[in-house]
């Protein structure tokens, strides 16, 4: 996707344009400057270019993400200003936020930076559609320390402009504070193209099941990990970098789906609270959803895939009901029933236990 140029979007800059050169006095040299560096550091005779944040400095930081970057057209007012602009043709707007935080989501000796970019706005990216709503724009607040490189924070920003393109939003604004450890927080924003929001609540009994994306993957990355492997790739990969559906889930707000979710807890955890919403049983037929290729993963790390399919959290991949009298649209197959009654039933048998990830319990 190709974005133009949005207005109040900066021009491009790079690391050493920012660095602003002072007039020269006779006897005292040149000095350099940084935008926004420490009163400290504009009294010492800075010749070397800033490799970390706090060597540049807040705005100096916020110059560098933010350069070279084009908006698309739903981004008014880029960044820049007290706050973003963005356009919302429906004139209702969806909205959701999710942070990613290091050693609890993601580990920087685990994942890249870019990866790890990509996956907070991912993360953001996959609740919006799993409103059937089209994702318009994303705000971050990013903290992290004062020794972090900039060459991390400019692979942040990235990976957040390369999924915020797949996805199909503006990177609108932010925050950038110093913290201990490294904080992502996002916001995202949607719009519903005059549909109604595909919610929680509107499975009915006789609807059919679907999905769209794949399960499991990313816990078999994050058990590979654990286990100090670096190969099979392709799941390690999906752990780093999920990457959601979102024509899927546009398309199936389109189709007229009952209820949507994305799958980012558990694959059951998040079917339970769907059928919570709607007052259902949710049938699941563990074959359909379960990965042959996770089959001869598991067995070398002695794991199941049936409980990574089933459990694992973070694949983002979209679970929704369909009235059985529509057809289920592109890119989503058919992966269970929806009855009256409650609970999750997977191949008959009602699921008791741990259906996936919860903060707080480990
Ligand atoms: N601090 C909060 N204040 C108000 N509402 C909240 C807060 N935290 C969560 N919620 C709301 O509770 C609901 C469930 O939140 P939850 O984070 O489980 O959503 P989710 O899409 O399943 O997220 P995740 O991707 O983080 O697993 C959402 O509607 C959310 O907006
Ligand atoms: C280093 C590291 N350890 C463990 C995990 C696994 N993990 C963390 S949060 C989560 C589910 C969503 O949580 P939340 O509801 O907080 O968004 C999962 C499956 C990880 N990604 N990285
Ligand atoms: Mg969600």
């Amino acid at each position: 996707m190709r974005y133009r140029a949005g207005p109040g979007v900066g021009a491009a800059v790079s690391v050493g344009s920012l660095i602003s050169t002072r007039s020269c006095s006779a006897g005292l040299g040149c000095r350099s400057t940084y935008p926004g560096r420490s009163a400290e550091n504009r009294d010492r005779r800075l010749i070397v270019a800033p490799r970390t944040v706090a060597e540049l400095g807040e705005a100096g930081v916020i110059a560098l993400i933010n350069s070279d970057r084009s908006q698309p057209a739903t981004t008014l007012l880029g960044p820049g200003d007290d706050a973003a602009v963005l356009a919302a043709p429906d004139g209702r707007v969806v909205v959701t936020t999710d942070m990613l935080v290091q050693g609890r989501h993601f580990r920087l000796d685990w994942s890249d930076p870019a990866d790890v970019g990509a996956k907070a706005i991912a993360q953001n990216a996959a609740d919006v559609v799993a409103m059937g709503a089209r994702p318009t724009g994303f705000v971050v607040a990013l903290g992290c320390p004062g020794d972090t490189p900039l060459a991390t924070v400019e692979a942040l920003a990235a990976g957040m402009w390369a999924e915020a393109a797949r996805a199909g939003g503006g990177i609108v604004g932010g925050d950038l504070v110093q913290s201990p450890m490294m904080v992502l927080s996002v916001a995202a924003f949607g719009d519903l193209d005059g549909r109604d929001p595909v919610r929680l609540t509107g499975a009915r009994p006789g609807d059919i099941l679907g999905y769209a994306g794949r399960f499991g993957w990313s816990a078999a990355g994050l058990a590979l990990l654990e286990a100090e492997r670096t190969e099979p790739a392709e799941p390690i990969a999906v752990h780093r970098r999920p990457a959601p559906p979102y024509r899927a889930g546009v398309a199936a707000g389109r189709a007229g789906a009952t209820a949507m979710t994305d799958v980012s807890d558990g694959l059951i955890a998040d079917l339970a609270q769907l059928a919570a919403a709607s007052g259902v049983r949710i049938d699941l037929a563990a074959a359909r959803v379960v990965d042959p290729a996770l089959t001869g993963i598991a067995a070398e790390l002695g794991a199941d895939p049936r409980v990574w399919t089933l459990t694992g959290g973070e694949d983002h991949a979209l679970v929704a009901t369909f009235d059985p009298r529509s057809d289920i649209p592109a890119g989503w197959r058919t992966a269970g029933t929806v009855g009256p009654g409650s609970g999750v039933w997977v191949d008959g048998v009602r699921w008791s236990g741990a259906g996936g990830w919860e903060s707080f319990t480990r």
